[in-house]
């Protein structure tokens, strides 16, 4: 069967022939609604996406950022939240990967007992915590405004940040509660605790990445895109993964 390559794209393009980059995969996974394709399109297109429809298999974006004068491509894989929408697509996800996030809704404890759960689905595909993992509390713009210390009282029905510390530390993660709606610099105590931006999110994690030493697994060119987009650009993009399997190839670097 041929594959099945479907792929839009909105990327705006500055072709630079001389820039190296590294390229790393990040997967964004958590239960339905927690926000993964708003915190993803925030960070690579700006701006916070009114309306959204449930994510069907995967969607891709990808954002080239310079840390400490190295650029490096964060290439976004936003996860479908719901099984139904998943399915046979799981494999492809955990492939290669260099870098997972968490995301919860902070105002939805269920989402927060959901962890366990995608914590347990990387570890079946052997992504442990020999693997950047960072955790993300999200919509931190609805957390309730409280005039107490929220790290010492459970606000009903939120998550706390001492909640999340703790699982965050049992489970080698570095936590971060952001909003992908809130606008930048706007807010950054919410309910009295304090709150990271999308930007520090991100741009946390590449800085991570980059000081990672040995080189990471090859990212898998599922798209045929990475190769012919690597340049100064970011961008979000959909797309079905093909049908059959391609070829993997190493794009721990890329010559632009
Ligand atoms: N107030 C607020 N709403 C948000 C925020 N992030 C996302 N939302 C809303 O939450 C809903 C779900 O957001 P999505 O980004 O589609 O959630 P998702 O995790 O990608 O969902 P699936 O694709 O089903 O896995 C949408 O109505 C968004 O507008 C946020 O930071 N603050």
């Amino acid at each position: 069967m041929e594959s099945s390559l479907e792929f839009s794209n909105s990327f705006t393009s500055v072709s630079s022939p001389s820039a190296r980059c590294r390229i790393f995969k990040i997967i964004v996974i958590g239960d339905s609604g927690v926000g993964k394709t708003c915190l993803t399109y925030r960070f690579c297109a700006g701006e916070f996406l009114d309306r959204t429809e449930a994510t069907i298999g995967v969607d891709f974006r990808e954002s080239l950022v310079e840390v400490e004068g190295e650029k490096i491509k964060l290439q976004l894989w936003d996860t479908a939240g719901q099984e139904r929408f998943r399915k046979s697509m799981v494999q492809q996800y955990y492939r290669n990967v260099h870098a997972v996030l968490f995301i919860y809704d902070v105002t939805r404890p269920d989402s927060f007992r959901g962890l366990p759960a995608w914590i347990e689905e990387c570890r079946r595909y052997s992504l442990g915590q020999e693997i950047t993992r960072f955790l993300v509390g999200n919509k931190s713009d609805l957390r309730d405004t409280c005039s107490c210390d929220p790290r010492s009282i459970k606000v009903e029905g939120q998550v706390t940040r001492d909640q999340a510390q703790k699982f965050a530390v049992a489970h080698g993660m570095i936590l971060f509660e952001t909003s992908a709606k809130s606008l930048p610099g706007g807010g950054g105590e919410s309910g009295g605790g304090h709150q990271d931006s999308v930007e520090d999110v991100f741009m946390a994690l590449a800085s991570r990445l980059k000081r990672q030493t040995r080189p990471p697994p090859p990212v898998l060119n599922n798209t045929g895109v990475s190769g012919s987009y690597c340049g100064s650009y970011t961008g979000t993009s959909s797309f079905r993964l093909p049908a059959k399997k391609n070829p993997q190839k190493d794009f721990w670097t890329c010559t632009c």
